[in-house]
């Protein structure tokens, strides 16, 4: 198991990068990760003094262990080119790159990158929301080391397919199971879309739930209040530390008296289930490590 894949990312927060408040108050928000946003949420007026904003955030060292992210114009945008050099210079976690859509721009945008200077550190968040993107997943995941994390973007997949956003997001999981898939063939993160009702928090926890259900690492969210719900979602249980524990020791005293395959509490333990176990250990305990 890579360290990559213990650092906690359940809870991947947008927030405005031109609202200096909710810059403030988050560097005392319970979230795995922050994303810093220079496109949608930020007026066009208001873009420059946005992109000083978070820089400064950055640079300030002042956001503990929160993973740190920019999120930067699109490709093709009149704001990309100084976006991508800023945040690059600025060395954050990850630059989160709205809409990309094949591997050769995924190249280009590494380029761009490693040109401005980036550090090492500094991975690519690649965000998946075109239908062209879910058709080229796989290629997007593979075509550089630097691709850390897909970010679902379920607002603009529903917006480029026409579809509608509805409870259970039937319309929706062809494409996120596809993308999804592609993320973890090629061992990258893979974070859900968010969820636009922040006074819904029944409906958010239940697609809280389906997205852990489902196989992501954790969810991308707008608000405060949907902190918590997202954090309990995508750790593991008391019941699920217990079971893993169980797992383990009933796996080493079958393997000690011969045995290849048991049994806790009714169902069926081989080594692959063992596996599992212990990678719910590790993260329950980089979780607690923090
Ligand atoms: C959605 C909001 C506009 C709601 O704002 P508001 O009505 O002001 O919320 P509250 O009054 O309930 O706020 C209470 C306090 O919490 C702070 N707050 C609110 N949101 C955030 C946040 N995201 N980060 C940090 N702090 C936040 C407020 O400042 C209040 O604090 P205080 O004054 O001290 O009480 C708003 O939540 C918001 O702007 N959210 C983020 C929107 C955003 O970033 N959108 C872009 C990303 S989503 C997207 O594009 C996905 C993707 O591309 C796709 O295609 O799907
Ligand atoms: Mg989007």
């Amino acid at each position: 198991m890579t360290n990559a894949a213990l650092r906690p990312r359940r809870s991947v927060l947008y927030m405005p990068g031109a609202n200096e408040r909710a810059l403030e108050k988050a560097k005392a928000l319970d979230v795995d990760a922050l994303i810093l946003d220079l496109e949608d949420s930020v007026a066009p007026d208001a873009k420059p003094e946005a992109r000083d904003r978070v820089v400064a955030a950055v640079k300030s060292g002042e956001y503990g262990h929160r993973e740190l992210t920019i999120r930067v114009n699109g490709l093709g945008t009149q704001w990309h080119e100084d976006d991508m050099a800023a945040a690059a210079q600025a060395g954050p976690d990850g630059i989160v790159v709205p809409k990309v859509n094949s591997a050769e721009e995924v190249r280009q945008l590494v380029a761009a990158m490693e040109n401005a200077g980036a550090p090492e550190h500094t991975r690519l968040w690649a965000m998946i929301e075109t239908p062209i993107a879910i058709l080229h997943a796989e290629e997007i995941a593979a075509a550089s080391d630097r691709v850390a994390v897909f970010v679902m973007g379920t607002n603009d997949l529903v917006n480029e397919t026409h579809s509608l956003h509805v409870p259970g997001r039937a319309p929706l999981i062809p494409s996120l199971t596809w993308a999804l898939l592609a993320a973890k063939a090629h061992g990258v993160v893979v974070l859900d879309g968010v969820y636009n009702n922040v006074k819904d928090p029944e409906g958010f926890a239940a697609e809280a739930r389906q997205g852990r259900e489902m196989g992501f690492d954790g969810k991308t969210i707008i608000h405060p209040s949907q902190i918590e719900p997202t954090n309990e979602a995508f750790a593991p249980s008391e019941a699920d530390v217990e079971h893993a524990r169980a797992v383990i020791e009933a796996f080493e005293t079958a393997q000690a008296e011969g045995k290849g395959v048991v049994t806790v509490n009714g169902k069926m333990i081989e080594n692959l289930h063992v596996r599992d176990a212990q990678r719910i250990l590790a993260f329950h305990e980089a979780l607690a490590a923090r």
